[in-house]
């Protein structure tokens, strides 16, 4: 898989317009500057881009074009103004179907590790709310920039579940271990300047558009770069978590659909979609 992605590895001519890579996807779009030669990767399943088995393919599928399109970077936003993404879909998890959940899953899986081990740089816009595998993508990301008034974290200890290994890890690779652990204990959602002061997050900008500039900006300092070099450099930084999952993906598998099917872990994702229903009827 490295190989195949260190292959986009050469240089391109640049032109001044911005094209529309996909709409192939229903749930994501890819949009390329063909100034900066930066792809970015816009989710867009209203109402609050809860992560299911379709977005997540989507998702996957556009990170895999933007590596074979040779694009300067990627970066990953959000097309709902005041939601970044809300985590996994819980309807996916709750009462789930026996073929089903396994897919899901492994999407999830395979976003990760496309994202994570992206050849390319990669940046989040993050646009809105941030949750459990929302904040898992943006901190997939290499930079993040945030919009003020938003929260961001790994809640799932308050839902009543355990974030697996490969969610903890990507997450203490951003914050300090001591902080990392302290806030996955307690299901910390971080407010944007909270989570500014901790690093969590590396800019904040007032708008989409300045988060994406800054994105952007980001990205532009990889320009005198080698993109071989600077490839293979992060890449060997982020093999250790890569190969973990890569190894241990059927026993993750099963590990989570042992997990998802216990009586008591049914109950509270009843409980917590019940508390989420009430919240919006009030
Ligand atoms: C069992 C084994 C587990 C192994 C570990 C798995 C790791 C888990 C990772 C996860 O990502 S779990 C999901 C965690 N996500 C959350 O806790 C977020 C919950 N949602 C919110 O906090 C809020 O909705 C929001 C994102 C801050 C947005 O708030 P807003 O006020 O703008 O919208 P709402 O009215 O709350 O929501 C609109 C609509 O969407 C439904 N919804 C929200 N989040 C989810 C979700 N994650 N999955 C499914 N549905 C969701 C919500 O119920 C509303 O529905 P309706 O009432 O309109 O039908």
């Amino acid at each position: 898989m490295m190989r195949s992605k260190l292959m986009n590895l050469v240089p391109r001519a640049v032109a001044t317009t911005s094209r529309q890579m996909s709409t192939a996807t229903k749930l994501t779009t890819v949009q390329v500057d063909d100034k900066t030669g930066i792809a970015t990767l816009t989710m867009n399943r209203p109402p609050v881009n809860g992560l299911n088995l379709e977005l997540l393919r989507d998702i996957h599928q556009s990170i895999e074009e933007i590596e074979g399109n040779k694009s300067r970077g990627l970066i990953l936003t959000s097309s709902n103004p005041t939601i970044f993404s809300a985590g996994l879909d819980i309807f996916e998890m709750y009462k789930p179907d026996k073929e089903r959940i396994r897919a899901f899953w492994t999407a999830l899986q395979d976003v990760w590790l496309a994202l994570y081990g992206s050849s390319v740089p990669t940046a989040a816009a993050i646009n809105g709310h941030s949750p459990a595998g929302g904040c898992l993508l943006a901190t997939s990301c290499e930079y993040r920039v945030m919009l003020p008034k938003y929260t961001i974290g790994l809640n799932e200890t308050k839902l009543g579940i355990v974030a697996p290994k490969w969610f903890m890890s990507t997450f203490e690779s951003v914050l300090p271990r001591r902080l990392a652990e302290r806030a996955l204990n307690q299901g910390r959602m971080f407010t944007t300047e909270e989570a500014l002061a901790v690093g969590l997050v590396d800019e904040v900008a007032n708008s989409k558009e300045e988060a994406i500039a800054k994105c952007a900006q980001f990205i532009g300092t990889f320009a005198k770069v080698n993109p071989l070099a600077r490839a293979l450099t992060k890449q060997q930084l982020r093999a250790e978590e890569l190969k973990q999952l890569e190894d241990e993906r059927v026993q993750d598998l099963e590990k989570f659909i042992f997990f998802v099917n216990q009586p008591a872990v049914q109950k509270g994702l009843g409980i917590y979609l019940e508390s989420l229903k009430k919240k919006a009827t009030k």
